[in-house]
C-alpha cells in the first residue's frame, strides 16, 4: 500500500507528524526522498506535490493520498473518494478583487478576467453564477495580477487573511472550504489496510484535545466520584493489586481537556485522592 503525502510546503510537516502519531513511524528519513518505508512492511509513504497527489492516487502510482481538499477539487479526479478529513490545513478558497475597484459582486465580472492557480475549481464556481469571465492560469504570486492588468479578480488561497491586506485586495466570495483529507482510489477501498490506515489516522484525531484521568478512590466514595465525570461513556473501575483490605479502587477516565481542571477539583472533593492526568496518543472508539 502506497500513501501520497506532500513533499514540501506547509502540508509537510504536520502530514508526516500524523502519521508519526498513528504509529506508521519512517524508517529511513522524509528528507529529500521519493519514498520511505514505514514500521509496516506493507506501508510505503511516496512524497509528491501537493497539487499532484490526487493525479497519483487516480492513476495508481499511489493506493492512498492525503492533501488538500482544494487539490482534489481541483483534479477533477472521479475514481477516488475521501476516507477521512483530517482537519489540518483549514483554509478557504475566495473569490477576491482590489478593495478600492468596481468589483463587487460576481456579476461585475462579466467580460472581465480572473486570475487563478485554480482554473477548474474556477470555472465550476462560475458556471453556477451565469457569469463567465476569462479564467488565466497562474502557477503563483496570484494576489499580484490586479495589480499588473493582468486581471480584474482573483481566485486563491486565504486563511488569515493577511496576504490579501498586504495586496489591497478585499473577499467577494467564498469560492471553496478546503481542509486536509485522506482520500483513496475505489478499487483499493476493499483491502483491509485501507481501514487500518484510516483507523490508526482517525484515532489520532480522537485522542486530540482528550485527557485520560487516573485517581485512587474509597469504595464508598466510588458514587460520588462517578458522578462528577463528564463525558465519554463511563470511567473504567479496577482494583488496586496491594490494596488488602478492598478499600480503594482505582478510576480511569477520558475527558475533555476544557473539562479537566474542573473535574480534578470535583474529584478530589468527591473522595478521590492520587489523581493523574496524562495524554492521549491514540483513541480506537
Ligand atoms: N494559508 C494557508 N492556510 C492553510 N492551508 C493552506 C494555506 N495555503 C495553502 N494551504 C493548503 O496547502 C495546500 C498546499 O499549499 P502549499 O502552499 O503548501 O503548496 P504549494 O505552494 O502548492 O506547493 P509547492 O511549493 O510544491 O508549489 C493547498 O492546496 C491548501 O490546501
Ligand atoms: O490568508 P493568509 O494567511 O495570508 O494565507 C494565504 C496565502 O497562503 C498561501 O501561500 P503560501 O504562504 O503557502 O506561499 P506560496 O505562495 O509559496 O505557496 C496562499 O497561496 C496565500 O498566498
Ligand atoms: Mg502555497
Amino acid at each position: 500500500m502506497r500513501i501520497a503525502v506532500p513533499n514540501k510546503g506547509r502540508l509537510h510537516e504536520p502530514t508526516i507528524d500524523l502519521l508519526e502519531r498513528a504509529g506508521l513511524h519512517l524508517e529511513n528519513g522524509a528528507d529529500r526522498k521519493l519514498y520511505a518505508d514505514t514500521v509496516d512492511p506493507d506501508v510505503t509513504v511516496l512524497f509528491a506535490r501537493a497539487a499532484d497527489i490526487p493525479e497519483y492516487v487516480a492513476d495508481g502510482a499511489a493506493d492512498l493520498g492525503i492533501t488538500g481538499f482544494d487539490q482534489v477539487q481541483e483534479a477533477r479526479v472521479d475514481n477516488v473518494s475521501e476516507l477521512l478529513d483530517l482537519e489540518f490545513g483549514r483554509c478557504r478558497l475566495v473569490l477576491a478583487a482590489p478593495e478600492d475597484g468596481d468589483t463587487n459582486s460576481v456579476a461585475d465580472l462579466t467580460g472581465k478576467t480572473v486570475a487563478t492557480e485554480f482554473p477548474n475549481i474556477t470555472a465550476d464556481f462560475f458556471a453556477d453564477t451565469g457569469v463567465d469571465p476569462d479564467i488565466v492560469e497562474v502557477s503563483g504570486a496570484t494576489e499580484l495580477t490586479p495589480h499588473v492588468e493582468m486581471a480584474d479578480a482573483i481566485v486563491d488561497i486565504t486563511s488569515t487573511g493577511t496576504t490579501l491586506k498586504m495586496n489591497r485586495l478585499a473577499v467577494v466570495e467564498e469560492v471553496l472550504a478546503s481542509s486536509v483529507r485522506l482520500f483513496g482510489r475505489e478499487d483499493v477501498l476493499d483491502d483491509p489496510k485501507v481501514d487500518e490506515v484510516r483507523t490508526a489516522l482517525g484515532s489520532v484525531k480522537q485522542a486530540e484535545g482528550k485527557r485520560y484521568l487516573m485517581m485512587n478512590v474509597p469504595q464508598d466514595r466510588l458514587e460520588a466520584v462517578r458522578d462528577v465525570i463528564p463525558g465519554l461513556g463511563g470511567p473504567t473501575v479496577m482494583d488496586i493489586a496491594d490494596d488488602e483490605d478492598g478499600e480503594k479502587v482505582a478510576v480511569h477516565a477520558v475527558v475533555d481537556e476544557s473539562d479537566v481542571f474542573e473535574t480534578i477539583t470535583a474529584v478530589k472533593e468527591a473522595g478521590a485522592s492520587d489523581i493523574l492526568v496524562t495524554e492521549i496518543e491514540r483513541l480506537v472508539e
